[in-house]
């Protein structure tokens, strides 16, 4: 485990759903039945980005209405923000990329820090502070699956979590690329579906995504 102290390890957050849904909630009552038709369909582990201003209080509502889900934020992008998800009760943190106050912040604290990387330098600079599980963002822009695979040589100890341009079409290529344990993203969640809550709909594709995966 990167880090003893950390409340959970990487490793299991990894390890929960082969598909990390990427949740961007505009409304705030929306919270529960999305995230409700996400454990329907078999996905335990919820990102909810900090992009929307309800999103702390999103965060504060699932961890109160649905303790089976294992809640954390998404664009974490200062240490002042990984304080602020950690009071509403996240239990893990993802970031886009990294600086140094983050990533220290973040070792220090016991929310753990899934650090988003792009380069092969900023692999190394997590990596020195013990940083082992890293998000790959933004995937398809930054090399997709070529670069993982390039990568996986160097650095075979690095295990990624692949977010951003993912979708139905090509999920299946990274999960099988053995630095790969899960992959990230918003296709999970049909924007459509959810405004017009159709939350049955959402559940579906969820599941679908869930059922296709295949490790
Ligand atoms: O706001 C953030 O920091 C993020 O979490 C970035 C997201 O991971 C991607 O925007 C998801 O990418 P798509 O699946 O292509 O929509």
């Amino acid at each position: 485990m990167s880090f003893p102290h950390w409340q959970l390890a990487p490793a299991d957050l990894f390890k929960l759903s082969p598909v990390v849904p990427v949740m961007v909630i505009e409304r705030l009552e929306d919270a529960v039945p999305m995230a409700e038709a996400l454990l329907a369909a078999g996905i335990p582990i919820l990102e909810v980005t900090l992009r929307t201003p309800v999103a702390l209080a999103a965060i504060e509502r699932l961890r109160e209405k649905l303790p089976r889900a294992v809640v954390g934020a998404g664009t974490v992008t200062t240490p002042e923000e990984l304080a602020k998800v950690k009071a509403a009760g996240a239990q893990f943190a993802i970031s886009p990329g990294i600086t140094t106050n983050l990533l220290q912040a973040g070792a220090r604290g016991d929310v753990p820090l899934i650090p988003g990387v792009a380069t092969i330098s900023e692999l190394m600079t997590a990596k020195e502070l013990g940083y082992t599980h890293l998000k790959f963002f933004p995937a398809e822009a930054a090399g997709g699956c070529a670069m993982l695979k390039s990568i996986a040589g160097p650095f075979p100890d690095i295990t990624f979590c692949p977010t951003g341009g993912i979708h139905q079409g090509n999920y299946h290529d990274y999960l099988a690329l053995p630095n790969v344990h899960c992959v990230g993203g918003s296709w999970i969640l049909p924007k459509p579906a959810i405004d017009a809550k159709n939350w049955q709909a959402v559940e579906e594709a969820a599941t679908t995504a869930v059922a296709k995966a295949k490790k």
